[in-house]
């Protein structure tokens, strides 16, 4: 039986550090997530003028309300498509001049709605070279607030951000939505909001948000739901035994839902207050699964899918096309690479039983596309395939630095394999 300690939530860091920062006070962040994304975050929010105090255990954020103190900045949103959509909606709430890059993967990525949305709560906000993308500038003198319509069937980080801005602005928001996915994210920050003293209310198809701001206030971040995947994927594949204390019953992320997909597929699963355990019973069942809520952990279970005894048919995750990379297609080319056989389709993949590494290969080395989700996901099936490399292992430090030691540590614990 292995205990793994799983580091904090990327979601929920993001959203307190925004929180802290928008907050009337000094807060205290207790475990935050320390990996790119979130050292990225917090240093977007130094380059803006908020006081951001880091020890190991604790980040301590002093509250602008007003908006950041800088009024002129250059932020590096790096890979953080957290940071790249909530950081300039937080710079709205200002008066100054901020521009805001990112790295090639992450101009890559969409924020067209998020963008023509704050246009048109009259945010003047300029992108540099291609529309609805990074490198952006907002010149910023506040936001008035009043209603808004909003997209969210590509990402629902689009939402969020509207509706964190919404206590900032002068006469609050009513953020009309046409399409949301990944909804369980949207629950979190209503959660967290709450927690800093706003509220939001939910009228059918339209978020009410009442100006107000936010009170600072001390935060303990929950082990990130989406990084337990691996370990819980780990113990339903091997007949072995993983706990992951924090994330029990009271969790805010819908990730966490995995072990569901897990227990249908024959695993062994408990939920208890303060706790999770997945315990592996040799069984392992073909399925198919609806995952447009939890999508970030579909590579997880399309890593997995090989060694079930039927077909897994992974539906409803288009929006998993515009993530770090194409996840549909560099799973389906990765697993396809091990001599699986695999189909795809706009939003949905297939994958047919074939234990990696029993047909011949051609390839064992995971192109990871710089991908954290992609090397994770391929170590599960690196349990059950010896050879299997990776072209980048480091890219895991976006979520999870140490991930590559943690997960040769519950190897070493797993027993031998194979
Ligand atoms: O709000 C968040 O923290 C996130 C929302 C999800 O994105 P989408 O809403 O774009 O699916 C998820 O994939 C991402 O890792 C984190
Ligand atoms: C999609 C992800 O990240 P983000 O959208 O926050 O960059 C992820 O962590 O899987």
């Amino acid at each position: 039986m292995a205990v793994v300690e799983i580091p904090g939530s990327k979601s929920i860091t993001a959203r307190a550090l925004f929180l802290a920062a928008a907050a009337d006070g000094v807060t205290t962040l207790v475990r935050p997530l320390r990996s790119d994304d979130s050292e990225g975050f917090a240093e977007g929010l130094v380059a803006l003028g908020y006081r951001v105090g880091r020890t190991p255990a604790a980040w301590q954020i002093d509250g602008r309300p007003q908006g950041p103190a800088a009024t002129e900045a250059d932020v590096h949103c790096r890979d953080g498509a957290t940071t790249a959509r909530f950081l300039p909606t937080l710079a709205a709430t200002g008066h100054g001049t901020y521009r805001f890059d990112a790295s090639p993967q992450m101009r890559r990525r969409p924020l067209a709605p998020l963008t023509r949305a704050l246009r048109d709560l009259g945010v003047d906000l300029r992108h540099e070279e291609t529309e609805g993308h990074h490198p952006l500038t907002v010149v910023a003198a506040g936001v008035k607030g009043g209603d808004v319509t909003l997209d969210a069937g590509q990402s629902s980080q689009y939402l969020t951000a509207l509706l964190l801005l919404g206590p900032l602005t002068r006469k609050g928001l009513r953020i009309h939505v046409t399409d949301l996915v990944s909804a369980p994210y949207v629950e979190i920050t209503i959660a967290m909001m709450r927690a800093f003293g706003a509220e939001v209310r939910k009228e059918g198809n339209v978020f009410v948000v009442p100006p107000g701001g936010y009170r600072a206030t001390t935060y303990a971040v929950e082990p990130d739901a989406s990084t337990a995947s691996y370990f819980f994927a780990a113990a339903a594949l091997t007949g072995g035994e993983v706990t992951v204390p924090g994330l029990g019953t009271g969790a805010l992320q819908g990730d966490l839902a995995f072990v569901d997909v897990l227990r249908r597929m024959g695993a062994r699963v408990e939920i208890a207050e303060d706790r999770t355990t997945v315990t592996g019973t040799g069984e392992l069942r073909g399925l198919t699964v609806n995952m447009r809520d939890i999508s970030d952990t579909m590579p997880t279970l399309a890593a997995l899918a090989p060694f079930a005894s039927g077909p897994v048919r992974i539906e409803d995750v288009a929006n998993t096309r515009v993530k770090e990379c194409d996840r549909l297609e560099a799973c389906a080319e990765n697993l396809r690479r091990l001599g699986v056989r695999v189909e795809t389709g706009p939003d949905w993949i297939e994958i047919h039983p074939c234990p990696p590494g029993t047909a011949p290969a051609q390839d064992m080395d995971i192109k990871s596309y710089g991908d954290h989700r992609i090397v994770m996901s391929f170590a599960v099936t690196g349990l059950r395939t010896p050879g299997i490399t990776f072209d980048d292992p480091g890219c895991v430090r976006k979520t999870f630095p140490g991930f590559h030691e943690a997960f040769g540590e519950l190897r070493e614990v797993l027993g031998p394999l194979g």
